[in-house]
């Protein structure tokens, strides 16, 4: 195999950022599990909609039933909750109707995670750090999720506090780099000019771009030039 091309190693998960804003997802339990993918779903803005018995929600799912947040449908789940759910979590504690619905889902070519049995799962769920736009997901393909919540805590220590809100600013910058060069063919050069200021400013110095510093930035895009943070601020004057 020639050098330059990655080796493969197989037995990995294909990890992507699934969009499920505005989608139906339906939750199949409504007990601790339950809850935590419910926080997921939610911070996804999907459509959510728990099925299970009033008596089984514990108080967080009760919690979001009652403030409207997830509909609720307040029995045993039904085949017939499957009609028009583009997603399936489903975290119940009997193995009978987890296969059941596992098999439904099968046939009706529903992605669906069903908490606790791997082979009955379209996609596992990992350990995620959250902080605004930026989510770090850590899986072990299943060898052990405590750890993949240890290595996460472990990478989240390691980030900067600020590393959401630089995030934030720099996703500013190219929202308003598109407004003012929406041209296609300048495809390769806006992205060529974001990747050399993300290279050339520190996260701290992205912290503090602020609204005048991008418009004073944006002036220097066309000559192709990538003022640092001190020419940016003492050009501000
Ligand atoms: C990451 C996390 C995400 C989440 O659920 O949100 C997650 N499990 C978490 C916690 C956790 N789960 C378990 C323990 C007890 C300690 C231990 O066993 O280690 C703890 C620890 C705790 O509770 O603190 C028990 C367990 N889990 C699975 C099995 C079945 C099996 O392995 O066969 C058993 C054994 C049951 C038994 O022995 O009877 C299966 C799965 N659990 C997964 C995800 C998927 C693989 C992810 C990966 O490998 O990276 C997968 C395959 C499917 C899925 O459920 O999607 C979340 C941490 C969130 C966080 O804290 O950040
Ligand atoms: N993957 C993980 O991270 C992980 C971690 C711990 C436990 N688990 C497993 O996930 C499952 C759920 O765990 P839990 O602690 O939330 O359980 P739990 O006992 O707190 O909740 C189970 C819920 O399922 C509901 N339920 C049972 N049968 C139902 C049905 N047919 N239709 C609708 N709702 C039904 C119950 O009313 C209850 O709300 C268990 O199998 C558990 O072993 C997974």
């Amino acid at each position: 195999m020639p050098r330059e091309f990655p080796e493969i190693q197989s037995a990995g998960s294909l990890i992507v950022a699934w969009q499920v804003k505005n989608k139906n997802v339906l939750v199949v339990g409504g007990g601790e599990v339950a809850a935590g993918r419910i926080v997921h779903a939610l911070n996804a803005d999907a459509t959510v909609t728990v099925v299970c018995p009033a008596s089984g929600l514990n108080s967080e799912v009760a919690y979001r039933v009652s403030q409207q947040q997830v509909s609720h449908i307040a029995r045993n789940f039904e085949p017939r909750d499957l009609d028009g759910a583009d997603m399936v979590l489903c975290a119940i504690d009997d193995p009978t109707a987890s296969t059941q619905i596992w098999q439904l889902c099968k046939e009706r070519r529903i992605p669906v995670n069903i908490a606790d049995v791997p082979s009955e799962c379209d996609f596992y769920f990992g350990s995620v750090h959250r902080d605004g736009p930026l989510q770090v997901m850590v899986s072990t393909n299943g060898n052990g999720p405590k750890l993949a919540s240890i290595i996460r805590k472990k990478i989240a220590e390691t980030l900067p506090d600020n590393t959401g809100a630089a995030i934030e600013n720099v996703g500013k910058l190219r929202k308003k780099l598109r407004d003012i060069a929406p041209d296609p063919a300048q495809g390769p050069k806006r992205m060529k000019w974001m990747s050399n200021i993300c290279e050339a400013w520190s996260l701290d110095e992205l912290v503090r771009m602020n609204d005048q510093d991008r418009d004073s930035l944006l002036s220097c895009y066309k000559s192709g030039k990538i003022p640092t943070y001190e020419e940016i601020r003492s050009s501000a004057g």
